[in-house]
């Protein structure tokens, strides 16, 4: 059962308000891992619920509990449950999203402001924040309710969501949230849930559409290096003291070679090295190194063999370093020596890794290193979030209708794809519900996510609704089938 043409040409005639909708949510900085954007989180949560509601989705906003950001303790943005439909005839598809973005200012880079949405009428660009990740996306699923509400269509399956505002920030609270729910059984949320799609990911290149089987995990951590009892000038106090960021600097500097290799005894040997017939799925997908130079922006592949490059991203684990908290960093020549900083950096995860495996190894190789330096500062390492890696298999009906549906909207076979990202939530639903988990882009490779000027091709937006819209149809189709 492919999807109805009136639903296609209703997506086709509504491009333009779909993008406003678009641009209305872009505008609401809805910045997870900023505490000062706890309430345009909020706000973000109140603008999708009430889209939802609209639509005929039942709601409720489901309070998370507090968490402590920045030193304040705050209340965690509220997770949206949503379902419509409950024919036992049809397929139950739970359909998972965030409604937060990664933080973004004019200052970082962008050529225009990052929360309002810049249509490019040349290249059909839609850029602003959140527009690949992941507002683009969940909004594409509120088109497809749109469409069927003002069609008088019937959805071809029965549709639950959970929309979270905190999946930047390591989705606190949202696993207890899910695990309270499964424990309750038949009156729970999740009940009777046959499989779940998430759109939040990017396809390889900007030609090929992708379904996704697997993601990386994560540990984030943060080493706290302190000394002096306040800010001092290096004129007074240089070779006087220890100097913190000089110890974090030594410090940092043995976490990972310039070549990608991990440091860290244990971490990379935890992996093993991939079959002949492993590497051949890497060899052939539809990419090559001018495709993640072009997305990087620059010549700087780790190598010239595109099956270690897609390694790299998709199998093996990776450690970046991403910045220093308490480091002058502004403009100008400030001879000042920082008291206390902050040196952060994750390791993306793969299986057998998991935080409870990896951490350990992380904790004592650091001090063990910064017991080396002899340095009279105190060091205090803090693991700020993480999630497990998952892996999926895609010998299931539920990728069977992604194929199906994509060569249907783009008449191309898809790229079958681990991505380098995390969602940490997906593991908990493929556990907890013991379903099979799809994770169906709508982005391109290039699309910027997390970076500067972040974009969604329009094409992408309203293709990728089409796509999202007519799996669900494929959905219907294959199972009555089966
Ligand atoms: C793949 C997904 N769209 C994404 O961007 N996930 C984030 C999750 C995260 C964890 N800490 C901060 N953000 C990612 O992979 O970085
Ligand atoms: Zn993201
Ligand atoms: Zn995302």
């Amino acid at each position: 059962m492919s999807a109805p043409a009136h639903f296609i040409d209703f997506i086709d005639n509504n491009a333009d308000k779909f993008i406003q909708r678009l641009a209305d949510a872009v505008a609401i900085p809805s910045i997870s891992g900023d505490a000062s954007r706890r309430g345009d989180v909020v706000k973000m949560a109140l603008f999708l619920d009430n889209q939802l509601k609209s639509y005929g989705v039942e709601t409720k906003l489901v309070d998370l509990g507090e968490h402590t950001l920045e030193g304040q303790q705050l209340k965690l943005p509220p997770a949206i449950l949503g379902k419509i439909g409950t024919d036992p005839k049809k397929k139950t598809v739970l359909i998972y999203g965030h409604f937060d973005v990664q933080p973004a200012e004019l200052s970082d880079g962008w050529d225009t402001d990052p929360f309002t949405l810049t249509i490019d009428k040349a290249t059909g660009r839609l850029i602003g924040r959140g527009s690949s990740d992941d507002k683009g996306p969940i909004l594409g699923w509120v088109n497809i309710l749109e469409a069927h509400k003002s069609l008088g269509l019937e959805l071809p399956v029965n549709l639950k969501f959970c929309f979270e505002g905190m999946e930047e920030s390591g989705s606190e609270g949202l696993d207890d949230l899910i695990e309270s729910e499964v424990k309750k059984g038949k009156g729970g949320w999740f009940d009777g849930v046959d499989c779940v799609c998430i759109s939040d990911n990017y396809w390889l290149n900007t030609r090929t559409p992708a379904i996704t089987y697997g993601l990386r995990g994560l540990t984030y951590f943060k080493l706290n290096i302190s000394g002096p009892g306040r800010d001092l000038h290096s004129g007074v106090f240089g070779r006087t003291v220890h100097e913190p960021m000089t110890d974090l600097v030594k410090l940092m500097s043995r976490l990972v070679d310039p070549d990608g290799k991990i440091l860290i005894p244990g971490v990379d040997e935890m992996v093993d090295a991939p079959s002949e017939a492993e590497r051949a799925i890497y060899d052939n997908l539809d990419y090559n190194i001018a495709d993640i130079e072009e997305s990087a922006g620059s010549a700087t592949a780790l190598s010239s063999d595109k099956a270690t490059v897609l390694m790299g991203r998709m199998r093996y684990p990776s450690l970046s370093i991403h910045g220093i908290e308490g480091a002058f960093h502004g403009v100008g020549a400030k001879t000042v020596i920082p008291a206390h900083v902050g040196g952060k950096f994750s390791i993306r995860l793969v299986p057998p890794q998991t935080p409870e495996n990896i951490n350990p190894l992380v904790v004592s190789y650091l001090e063990a290193e910064f017991a080396k330096l002899n340095s009279k500062n105190k060091l205090d390492i803090e693991c700020l979030h993480g999630g497990k890696p998952w892996v999926e298999n895609f010998n299931h009906w539920n990728y069977e209708a992604a194929k199906k549906a994509t060569e249907a909207v783009y008449k191309k076979t898809p790229d079958l794809t681990r991505e380098g990202g995390s969602i940490p939530v997906t593991l908990t639903f493929a556990e907890s519900l013991g379903v099979n988990v799809l994770l169906l882009p709508m982005g391109r490779g290039d699309d910027g996510a997390h970076s500067t000027n972040e974009k969604l091709d329009r094409s992408n937006f309203i293709e990728g609704t089409k796509l999202l819209g007519t799996y669900l149809y494929e959905v219907a189709a294959i199972t009555s089938k089966a």
